[in-house]
């Protein structure tokens, strides 16, 4: 008897060929192409107005491509498959308080789920495991305003954690926290089964976090590599306006 081949799991996210341009007819993506793996960390760099943010904006179809296909686990990101790919596909943004708008922070935690018909003990099971993975199990009850910057934006990843997402980006993550707290939020990403793909401008943060990453500029993938292979490449760096802080040395940071 033959066996039949094992099933093979489509990557998290393939981009191919992405173009667009925005109704003014500004060109932001000129073809962009990018694979993440299930369970990789990537994080996408580039200088302001490389098109980051225009990328992110097609992963759950809040922008449609002009030219080129985004897929979500195989999914292709259009049409009728749009509720279950923002399911799929969560996005914290970089301000908290976008994200966080209930009376307390297990009802903000529980919005989600519970717009997906998950009730009762079911909902509360995912809440909790939600808040679990971002260590705010203990302030559930708490109304989000009363928390700290970086609490809230633990809370926000975990209201995105508790849709079950495939991958999960994060919008300029470490911006606005304290040594502490963004040490905290490193912990917790690293902690996560889950495919991330992370925009940012802090570097260390990048390498800290993401053992490979993307760079865009001019609205194409300029480089796609090894983290600390492409932080320590002067001319791609001076070439995308991309500055390590003085005296960092990627070469010192533990893989
Ligand atoms: N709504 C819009 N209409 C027209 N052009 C836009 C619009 N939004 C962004 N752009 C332009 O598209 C290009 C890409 O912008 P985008 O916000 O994607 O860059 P980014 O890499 O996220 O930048 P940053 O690092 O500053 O956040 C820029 O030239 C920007 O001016």
């Amino acid at each position: 008897m033959s066996e039949s081949p094992p099933a093979t799991t489509p990557p998290s996210l393939v981009v191919r060929g992405l173009a667009y341009a925005y109704p003014d007819g500004h060109q932001a993506l000129f073809g962009v192409d990018l694979t993440i793996a299930r369970g990789e960390r990537v994080a996408l760099l580039g200088p302001n107005g490389a098109g980051k943010t225009t990328l992110v904006l097609h992963l759950n179809g809040i922008l449609t491509a002009g030219a080129g296909t985004v897929e979500v686990a195989g999914l292709p990101v259009a049409g009728e498959h749009l509720r279950e790919i923002r399911r799929r596909v969560g996005i914290v943004f970089q301000d908290p308080d976008d994200q966080l708008f209930m009376p307390t922070v297990r009802e903000d935690v529980a919005f989600g789920p519970a717009n997906l018909g998950l009730r009762g003990a079911a909902l509360e099971e995912r809440v909790r495991y939600a808040l679990d993975r971002v260590g705010m199990a203990d302030f559930a009850d708490r109304p989000p305003h009363h928390l700290s910057y970086g609490q809230r934006r633990r809370v926000a990843v975990a209201t995105v954690l508790a849709m079950e997402p495939e991958i999960l980006v994060l919008d300029e993550p470490s911006s606005n926290l304290d040594p502490a707290s963004r040490r905290e939020l490193a912990d917790v990403l690293r902690s996560l089964d889950v495919t991330v793909l992370m925009v940012t401008h802090d570097l260390p943060y990048a390498l800290e976090l993401c053992p490979r990453s993307a760079v865009l500029a001019g609205g194409v993938v300029v480089a796609d590599g090894d983290t600390r292979d492409l932080l320590l490449n002067r001319d791609l760096m001076a070439a995308h306006r991309l500055e390590l802080p003085y005296g960092f040395d990627p070469s010192s940071v533990p893989a």
